[in-house]
């Protein structure tokens, strides 16, 4: 068997193109979605990644800034200028692009946020808000995730889930997604004991360890669905998964590639996550 594709970056596109109609439907009543992206020291991949979330915005029309900062800002003055954004009616989101440099505490920085404007979902109110089934913002690249299981009209109900990873920005939100549609749900680590045993009783595997091809294609079960939300980059500046590509497509029903998966799906969910906060000042 030769696994179907999920092709991210495809349904990316749809979800932007039908986002459309709610961008003019603001606009016309003279709001235009707005988001400031704060990025803190000089991480390569983040500045790309932030990068990339600023131009989706701009060529859709609608504001964003990215504000970077050298690596020795202080807390005080990095949750100063939060606070500031948070009183600015012009901007809808703000995004603290993560990993921060050691010396900030993410979870200071991070609550100094509005919830009402924390796109990301990682304020810990919303993530309360979501484990109680209320939310106001989903995590980007679960809800990511959601979509594309929806997109290949995967039954969710009765289905047994696996998650390996247990962040609070994939695993942890993930695992109470997919609880929420009905699923079973086994979180596991990378050190949990006869990880296979696991990963092959799993109609759906969701993968978040940060280990390069840690998933191979004998660990899974035969026609299930794989979501590998692994970015990791080679000694040859190829990306790789957390996911053994070539071995697990040839087992799975479906599989997500790298690049080209859950990617461009977590960019896109930042931007519907944006237009919500600001239709909620209609
Ligand atoms: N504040 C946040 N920080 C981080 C998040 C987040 O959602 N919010 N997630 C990740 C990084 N990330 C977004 O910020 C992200 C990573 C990768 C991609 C993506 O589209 N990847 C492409 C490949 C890009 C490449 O060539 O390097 C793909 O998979 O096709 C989007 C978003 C950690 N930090
Ligand atoms: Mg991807």
């Amino acid at each position: 068997m030769t696994a179907r594709i999920i092709d991210g970056k495809k349904l990316a596109e749809t979800i932007k193109q039908n986002l459309a109609e709610r961008i003019n439907a603001l606009k016309e009543k003279n709001i235009i979605p707005g988001l400031t992206v704060i990025l803190v020291g000089d991480d390569p991949a983040s500045q790309v990644y932030v990068r990339n979330k600023a131009n989706t915005f701009t060529k859709l029309g609608l504001n964003s800034s990215v504000e970077q900062y050298p690596a020795s800002l202080s807390e005080e003055a990095l949750c100063n200028r939060i606070r500031e954004l948070n009183n600015d009616p012009s901007v809808h989101g703000i995004l603290v692009q993560l990993p921060l440099p050691a010396n900030l505490d993410a979870n200071k920085v991070i609550e100094t946020i509005s919830p009402e404007k924390d796109v990301d979902g990682f304020h810990i109110s919303n993530a309360g808000a979501l484990m109680t089934g209320r939310p106001l913002f989903i995590p980007c690249t679960p809800y990511g995730v959601m979509k594309m299981l929806e997109s290949e009209n995967v039954e969710l109900r009765g289905a047994e889930a696996v998650v390996i990873g247990a962040s609070n920005i994939v695993g942890k939100p993930m695992a109470l997604l997919l609880q929420k549609a009905g699923a079973t749900v086994t979180i596991c680590n990378s050190k949990t004991k006869d990880l296979a045993a696991h990963t092959r009783r799993a109609d759906v595997l969701v993968v978040a360890t940060g280990r390069p091809e840690m998933i191979t294609g004998d660990m899974i079960k035969p026609g299930a669905i794989v979501i590998d939300v692994g970015i990791n980059r080679g000694s040859d500046g190829k990306l790789k998964g957390d996911v053994e590509f070539s071995s697990a497509k040839e087992v799975a029903g479906a599989i997500t590639p790298v690049p080209g998966g859950v990617g461009p799906m977590t960019i896109v969910m930042l931007l519907v996550n944006t237009i919500e906060a600001a239709e909620r000042k209609l």
